[in-house]
């Protein structure tokens, strides 16, 4: 090898990462300058914990300010800004309120540089590794089944005649109401392949479909009705399960929490709403508060991260030393 080659081969290059993205990666929802930065945090320090292979993106309104878009960076979270998603103006009266910032979760659609995603909500914590959830077949939607029991339901068909599809035997759907609901999702967690054409069409359809007061979860039920896959609660334990259908929970086994239930919210929990005081309740609360306190979880920027990584040539230039090899000088360290 002439010597000019050889004295290129033995600078430490510029050795690129691939080029390819991870094409996979877990993505949550954040909106507004509140608190739900806590939870979005505790989510991105709850999957290091559990040692996921993948990374979190976080897709922020424009009304995120930059300070907690730094707090998501330092904690290793990719941010990318979307913009909102409104429903077509309507009279409905949402559920909570607040629902209505939810429609702008369907810009994750769009974010095709991965070929599969997690979506979890700001107010979820994954207490053990779901990684395995991304080789689940693709051409479906997989989400956990909600419960219709909470009188956040209270204006429904099913909540009057007391029917939940977590325990349809109970209070069975009568025939004079024909079909049963088609199984219905929680929003808050779902598998699902963004795709540009399926982007463009949910937003194209959000545009003339009158909202509901489950805002971009009904809507989203509707959209994916032919591809939902429901998969077991312990990808997601809709909080009001352990005191309306306990029989179909097993605490331990869960790997998922969602503190979706009023009061539930571990950064501003009180305890004073119904059901706070539960022992179950105060204790996956401290259990989100353990992982959001632990210092050891925050992000660790690896040495020399995004910097070239040198090639390493102890061993070549040893083998050339031996050889009464040319006169070299290694170019300055990278770091
Ligand atoms: O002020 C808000 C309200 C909601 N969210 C995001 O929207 C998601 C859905 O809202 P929420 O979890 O409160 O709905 P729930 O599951 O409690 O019905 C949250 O988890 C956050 O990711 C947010 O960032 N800021
Ligand atoms: O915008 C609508 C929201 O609807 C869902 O929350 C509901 C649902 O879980 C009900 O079953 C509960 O009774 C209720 O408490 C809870 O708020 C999703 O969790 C959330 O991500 C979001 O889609
Ligand atoms: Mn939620």
């Amino acid at each position: 090898m002439a010597p000019e080659l050889l004295q290129s081969a033995m600078k430490p290059v510029g050795f690129t990462k691939p080029a390819t993205l991870p094409s996979r990666a877990y993505v949550t929802f954040l909106a507004g300058n509140g608190d739900y930065i806590k939870g979005v945090v505790g989510l991105a320090k709850g999957l290091r914990k559990v040692k996921t292979a993948y990374p979190l993106v976080v897709a922020v309104l424009p009304d995120v300010p930059e300070e907690h878009r730094r707090i998501l960076e330092s904690q290793g979270c990719l941010v990318r800004e979307i913009e909102p998603v409104y429903p077509p103006e309507n009279q409905t009266q949402f559920a909570m309120a607040y629902y209505v910032i939810n429609y702008s979760k369907l810009r994750i659609w769009e974010f095709v540089e991965y070929s599969k995603m997690i979506y979890l909500d700001g107010d979820i914590q994954v207490f053990e590794n779901i990684d395995h959830l991304f080789d689940l077949p693709d051409g479906y939607l997989y989400a956990v089944m909600d419960c219709f029991c909470e009188k956040t339901w209270s204006h429904t068909a099913q909540y009057k005649i007391g029917y939940c599809q977590q325990c349809p035997d109970r209070v069975k759907w009568p025939a004079e109401m024909g079909q049963p609901p088609s199984l219905y999702f929680n929003a808050g967690m779902f598998v699902f392949e963004p795709s540009v054409s399926t982007y463009h069409d949910l937003l194209k359809t959000v545009k003339i479909t009158p909202p509901t007061s489950f805002a971009e979860q009904d809507f989203l039920n509707m959209y994916f009705k032919d591809i939902y896959k429901p998969i077991p609660l312990v990808y997601n334990l809709v909080l009001a399960m352990l005191w309306r259908h306990p029989e179909n929970v097993e605490l331990d086994e869960v790997k998922v929490v969602h503190y979706c239930a009023a009061g539930s919210k571990p950064w501003r929990y009180t305890g004073k709403e119904e059901n706070m005081q539960r022992e179950d309740i105060k204790m996956l609360v401290k259990k989100w508060w353990d992982i959001y306190n632990d210092e050891s979880l925050d992000y660790k920027k690896p040495a020399g991260d995004g910097d070239a990584e040198p090639v390493k040539l102890q061993p070549f230039i040893a083998a050339l030393s031996e050889a009464g090899a040319l006169q070299y000088v290694t170019a300055p360290s990278a770091a």
